[in-house]
């Protein structure tokens, strides 16, 4: 793969990078960029319809998560089926998002590879365009040690000038970041924050407690504890539904009324288990179907939820509508 010259160039910017660390002038504006880490992100589905990226779904389906008073968006990220994508189909999301949010909400746009270099030369074409920043996992499949995390998302984090959320999913990715690697990514000054997906309050309490890093949560069940811990909000899923209630949940917990909160969320619970009984987002596009938001469409290996799990979501979220006129 490095006989490629943009990957040649890539791997010498790797080799430069590894003895420099310097941050830029944009640092203060990253700083600044944190305090907007905050409150209920979704992870936008990738609407496909006939096998083709479906830009009109995905165009409305965004203007109705704006509409909904979402406090940022995240492009091509495990929600977005990004392995399935193709990096002018990438862009064109990314494009669509950018323009339905007009500066008004950050989009967070998903890192995703293998390869140090290969990230590096992603993350430089990428950052051309008006996004926030990154969402970045350790490389699944390859299970680096804790030092070649360090090291990797370090020598990224060199290599842009935006800021990195670090997502931790070992669940997916085969590796998790451990306390003493966040402590030591969080010292980089484009690392600000954390999507904790490991399903474990623990980790999230850790994180939290032992680094400055804005810690969102990832696992949409544990949404009002991870808020009383002190995470900054969440990025969720689950969100996609009915998001002017999270929005209000996280409003709430931000204000302190926990009880208030309680009786808003309580109702999801089983909702938010339905939606990841299968491989999230089968389970969640087939109740954005039943919306008729998007087609009940997705990329293998992916495929459609069972006919069971379909019928319950769409009990579950009748159900809800039905409760919803009182507690909205
Ligand atoms: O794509 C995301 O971001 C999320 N992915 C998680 C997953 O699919 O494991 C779930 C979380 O709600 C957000």
């Amino acid at each position: 793969m490095l006989d490629h010259p943009v990957m040649l160039e890539a791997s010498s910017a790797v080799s430069q990078l590894a003895t420099s660390s310097s941050p830029g002038p944009h640092v203060e504006a990253i700083t600044a960029e944190k305090q907007r880490l905050r409150g209920i992100w979704v992870p936008v589905v990738t609407p496909f319809k006939d096998g083709s990226l479906d830009v009109t779904a995905l165009r409305h389906l965004a203007q109705q998560l704006v509409n909904s008073g979402v406090h940022g968006l995240v492009a091509c990220s495990t929600t977005g089926e990004f392995g399935s994508l193709s990096t002018t189909e990438k862009l064109t999301i990314i494009e669509v998002l950018l323009e339905i949010t007009d500066t008004q909400i950050p989009v967070l746009m998903g890192l995703n590879g293998f390869g140090t270099a290969d990230l590096i030369q992603q993350a430089n074409m990428l950052q051309q365009y008006d996004i926030f920043g990154f969402l970045m996992a350790p490389p699944p499949f390859v299970k680096p040690s804790q030092t070649g995390l360090i090291r990797h998302f370090n020598l990224v984090a060199d290599s842009v000038n935006k800021p990195i959320v670090l997502y931790n999913v070992p669940s997916r990715c085969g590796v998790a970041l451990e306390l003493d690697t966040l402590k030591a990514l969080a010292g980089h000054p484009h690392i600000i924050g954390l999507k904790e997906s490991s399903g474990s309050l623990h980790n999230l309490v850790q994180a939290i407690a032992h680094t400055p890093l804005n810690v969102m949560c990832g696992d949409d069940a544990l949404l009002l504890s991870a808020m009383q811990y002190g995470a900054s909000g969440a990025i969720s899923a689950a969100a996609h539904i009915n998001t002017d209630v999270f929005v209000s949940i996280y409003e709430l917990m931000h204000t302190g009324q926990l009880a208030a909160a309680k009786k808003h969320f309580t109702p999801y619970e089983q909702l938010i288990a339905l939606l990841f009984r299968e491989t999230n987002p089968a389970p969640l596009k087939a109740l954005l179907a039943h919306q008729r938001l998007v087609e009940a469409e997705l990329r293998l290996p992916l495929s459609n939820v069972s006919v069971a799990l379909e019928k319950e979501l769409v009990s579950t979220f009748e159900q809800l509508a039905q409760g919803s006129s009182t507690m909205r």
